[in-house]
Order: C-alpha cells, then structure tokens, then sequence
C-alpha cells in the first residue's frame, strides 16, 4: 500500500493539475491509456487535423464557383492519417516521462476504487489524502440487433483505418456525426446518416439545426426519425436495415461508424465502492467548486459534467488547482458561459440559450438575424446559407444566446462570448467598438445593430 498527498485518475485533462503550486505535493497519476486523453489522442485535435485536411479538398472544388478551376485527384488517406498521428502519438512518451523525471509517480492499469479514498491499480493499493477524480467518458452503443457480429467504428478507431471507405453508414446525428460526415464526404466516401431525432445537431438551435439539416441533406443520404433494427455482414462491409417514417429500407456501406453519445467511465473506476454519488446519467455529482461527497475528492472534465467540451474541463482543471491551494475560499468557474462549436461545413457555433430554450423557460427575449450575405466579406464570399442569430433581453439589453452559422463560426462567435462574459450590453459591443471592414465580423457588428432599440 501506498499513501501520497495527491493522486489523480486519468491523464487527460487531469494531466494539467500537477503544475509548480503543487510540486510540494507527494503525487501519483494513474492513467493506463495514453496521456492526453481522449482529445489529444482521439478526439478535439485529430479530427481537427482531419477537418483541416477536408477543407482543402472541400475549398478546391468549391473554388469552381468563383471562376478558379481546381480539381482534386487523389486524397491520400494513409499520407494524412500517418502525418497526423506521427505528429500526435509521440507526444504521449514525451508527458509521461517528463512525469516521471519531475517525480510523479505514474501507475499505468487502471483504477478502481475499493472504499472511499482508496483505490486498486493492479494489484496495489493507493491511497491518499486528495484524489482528482479525471477518468473521462467512452462512445456508448445502442442495442442494435447483430451489432457485435458486425466490424464497426467510433470515433476511437475510425481516424486509425487504413483507406477511405467507399460508403460509410454514420449511426447518430450529433456533433461526431457531423463533423466526420463532413470528413469522409469532403474525402469522397458516400455518407449516409441515420439519426433518431426529426433533425441533425438537435441541440443546436432549432433554426441552426435545421439550416444545417437541409445543408447536409444536399451532401448525404439522410434518414430521419430512424434507427437501425439489424446489421449484418455484408461482404467486406455491412448491411442494415433502417426503419423510419417510410418503412423499412437496406442500405449496405463498407463501414460502419457509432457516433450516439458518450458515457461518463464512473463504471470504470467504480464511483460507487468510491462513495461518490452519481446523477442518473451516471456522472460523478460535484459542488459548484468541484468538491464530490466525499470530504478530499473532487471530480471534473466528462465524468463529472454534461458538456463534455474540452475547454470546460481545462477550466474545471483551472479552478480545481486553484482550491487544492485555497482550503476554505475555494470558488467555481468565474465564468458560466459556456459556448462550442462544430467543425462541420457550413461550421457552427453557440453560447448561451437557443430560440427553443428561451421559450420552453418563458425568457422574455428578442431575436435578431444577419446574413452572411448582407455583410461585404459574406457577399464576396456568395454565401447563400450563413447567418448569425442573437437573442437579447429587451430589458437588460444583454445576449441571452448567439448562435453563427457559417463560415468561420467559430472564431466570429467570440466577441458575443466575451459580451456574454463580461455582462456587455448589445449596444456597448455594437456601437462602442469599431469592426475592421470588410472583415467577416462586421457580421456580428450588424446583427448586433439589427437588435431593436427602445
Ligand atoms: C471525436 C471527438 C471530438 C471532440 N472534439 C472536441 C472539440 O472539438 N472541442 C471540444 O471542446 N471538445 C471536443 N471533444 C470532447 C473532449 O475530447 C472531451 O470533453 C475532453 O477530452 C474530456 O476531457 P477529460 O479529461 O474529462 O477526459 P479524457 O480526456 O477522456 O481523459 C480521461 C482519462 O482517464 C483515463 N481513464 C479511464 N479509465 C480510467 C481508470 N479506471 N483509471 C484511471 N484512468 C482512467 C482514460 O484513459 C483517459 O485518458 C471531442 C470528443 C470526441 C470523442
Ligand atoms: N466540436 C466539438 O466540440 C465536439 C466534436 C465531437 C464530439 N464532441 C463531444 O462528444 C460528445 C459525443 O458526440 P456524439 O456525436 O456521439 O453525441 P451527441 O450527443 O452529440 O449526439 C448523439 C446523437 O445520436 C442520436 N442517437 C442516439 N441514439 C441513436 C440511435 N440508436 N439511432 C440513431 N441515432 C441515435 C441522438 O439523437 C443524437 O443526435 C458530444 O456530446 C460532444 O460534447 C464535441
């Protein structure tokens, strides 16, 4: 048995929590995957890799449109999969060495915990007076019928495959759908979409979700309001049987690719022999400072919390480091806004509340839109589909919600972050601030100037 101040389980996010205030601190990491985490290895910076690589493709034969003639011969898979992870998969010998020499101890089986500040890595026994509680999520199967007969991907294995599949049969219509549907589409795999819900992203606005619902359904073989009843092997690939409001339809693809929602890995560590109390999707709960039920645990990053985005956990990092230092000013996050994105074509990005949301909670609001097309850079881009969205409170005058789909998106949406953050009211951010013209945020100077006045 072995006792240390500090152990944190699982190095991805968790990875970052022994900085210099805490080198006093006797530590042990416990990861026995790759350091970095999901979205180092397999998630966030991969399939940005991916993405960045299908704009390229996506951009050269858009170009015909503006009178530049390009084509694309060949997308070398292997070339840019072996670019990627040679870039990504060295970096996890580098962190746990450096570890290592900084005297960390690192143990590489996974934990589980056996009472309550004690957990088993193999076959010895850790305890300690603080546990960081950082062991992550893992891609969920439905109950699909000859699911375990069938050869099928999620987004762990699917960047690691050695050619572009000729079709590939996407089950789910989230974020992971969206974005490697925009990946093997823009490669020149046939993407066919199955997903439960009436339209793609549903949690986005309903507005966004269905502009990109109709963008997509120009790209893919959708099917809505459907689910797969069975699979079975076909040939190299597969079969499957897709039920939905027309009846039943087979569709057959080289590969099949799960992307219906992740689960937090409190089974894993086993959060309950820990005493740590979980919500009924199985997340560890914590306090608004992080803190578990058990006096000495905290758990943050996808264990613990429903927006299983990289930068809230790096935030969660951020505060839970800063209480290990402060006992008893411990704080939350300064900032409750928390905003995404999804690196899709059109791309799209969010904060705050969306149209549906300020509805079903009765948010007295205004909603005020700007195109693309209307602003000078957006009209010389002759973009057709883009627009920016803000919902505002009449009264305060402040973002409630803003929602950009289009072009750049992501990087657009961050002054109406910042306003949220920093309690901006629409007209300071508007009229207060001057927007290089004709840069592509004057979209958002305009839809802010389209918000009604008193
Ligand atoms: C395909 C994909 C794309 C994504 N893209 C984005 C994006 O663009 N932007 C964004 O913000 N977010 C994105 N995410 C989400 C993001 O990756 C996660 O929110 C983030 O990685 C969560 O960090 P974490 O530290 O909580 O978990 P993880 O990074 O998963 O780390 C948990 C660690 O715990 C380890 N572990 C598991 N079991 C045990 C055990 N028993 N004992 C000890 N350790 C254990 C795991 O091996 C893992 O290394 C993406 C996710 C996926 C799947
Ligand atoms: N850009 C980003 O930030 C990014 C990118 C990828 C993943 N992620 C994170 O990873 C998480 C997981 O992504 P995801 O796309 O797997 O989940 P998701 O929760 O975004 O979407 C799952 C989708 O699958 C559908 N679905 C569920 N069961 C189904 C079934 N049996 N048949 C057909 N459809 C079904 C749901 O209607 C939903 O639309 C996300 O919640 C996100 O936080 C983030």
């Amino acid at each position: 048995m072995s006792h240390y101040d500090l152990i944190v389980l699982g190095a991805g996010s968790g990875n970052m929590l022994p900085g210099d205030d805490l080198r006093h601190l006797r530590t042990a990491i416990v990861e026995p995957d790759r350091f970095g985490g999901t979205c180092l290895n397999r998630g966030c910076i991969p399939t940005k890799m991916f993405v960045v690589a299908a704009e390229a493709a996506s951009n050269a034969r858009a170009a015909t449109r503006l009178g530049v003639h390009a084509t694309v011969d060949t997308v070398n898979w292997k070339e840019i999969r072996d670019r990627i992870f040679g870039r990504i998969d060295p970096l996890h010998e580098k962190a746990l060495a450096y570890r290592r020499e900084n005297g960390i101890d690192v143990y590489t089986e996974p934990a589980r915990f056996i009472a309550p500040k004690t957990v088993l890595v193999g076959s010895e026994q850790l305890t300690a007076d603080t546990f960081v509680v950082a062991a992550g999520s893992r891609p969920k199967l439905p109950p699909i019928p000859g699911l375990s007969d069938v050869p099928h991907h999620t987004s762990d294995t699917v960047m690691r495959i050695d050619e572009i599949p000729p079709s590939i049969l996407i089950v789910g219509g989230g974020f992971i759908a969206a974005e490697f549907g925009h990946v093997f589409a823009s490669f020149g795999s046939q993407v066919t979409i199955v997903q439960s819900g009436p339209r793609l992203l549903m949690a986005e606005d309903e507005q966004v979700s269905a502009a990109f619902t109709e963008a997509a359904a120009h790209r893919h073989r959708l099917f809505l309001e459907a689910q797969l009843t069975a699979v079975r092997p076909d040939g190299a690939g597969i079969a499957a049987t897709v039920a939905g409001p027309a009846g039943e339809v087979d569709v057959h693809a080289d590969l099949l690719l799960i992307a219906t929602g992740r689960r937090p890995n409190t089974d894993l560590i086993d959060a309950a022999a820990g005493g740590l109390t979980l919500d009924e999707h199985g997340h560890v709960v914590t306090d608004k400072e992080y803190r578990t039920g058990v006096p000495g645990v905290w758990a943050l990053g996808d264990i613990a919390n429903h927006f299983q985005l990289k930068h809230m956990a790096n935030a969660e990092v951020r505060v839970v480091a800063y209480n290990l230092q402060h006992p008893g000013a411990e704080r939350g996050l300064t900032s409750t806004v928390a905003p995404h994105a999804v690196f899709t074509e059109p791309q799209i990005a969010s904060v705050g509340l969306t149209e549906q949301d300020a509805r079903a909670r009765n948010v007295d609001h205004m909603v005020a839109l700007r195109r693309y097309s209307d602003t000078a850079y957006g009209w010389a881009l002759e973009d057709t589909t883009g627009f920016a969205k803000l919902l505002v409170d009449p009264t305060a005058r402040a973002l409630l919600g803003a929602h950009i789909f289009g072009p750049h998106a992501a990087i657009l949406i961050q002054p109406l972050i910042q306003a949220m953050s920093l309690d901006q009211t629409v007209d300071q951010i508007a009229r207060d601030v001057l927007y290089i013209h004709p840069a592509l945020t004057e979209l958002v100077e305009q839809a802010l100037l389209e918000v009604p006045r008193p």
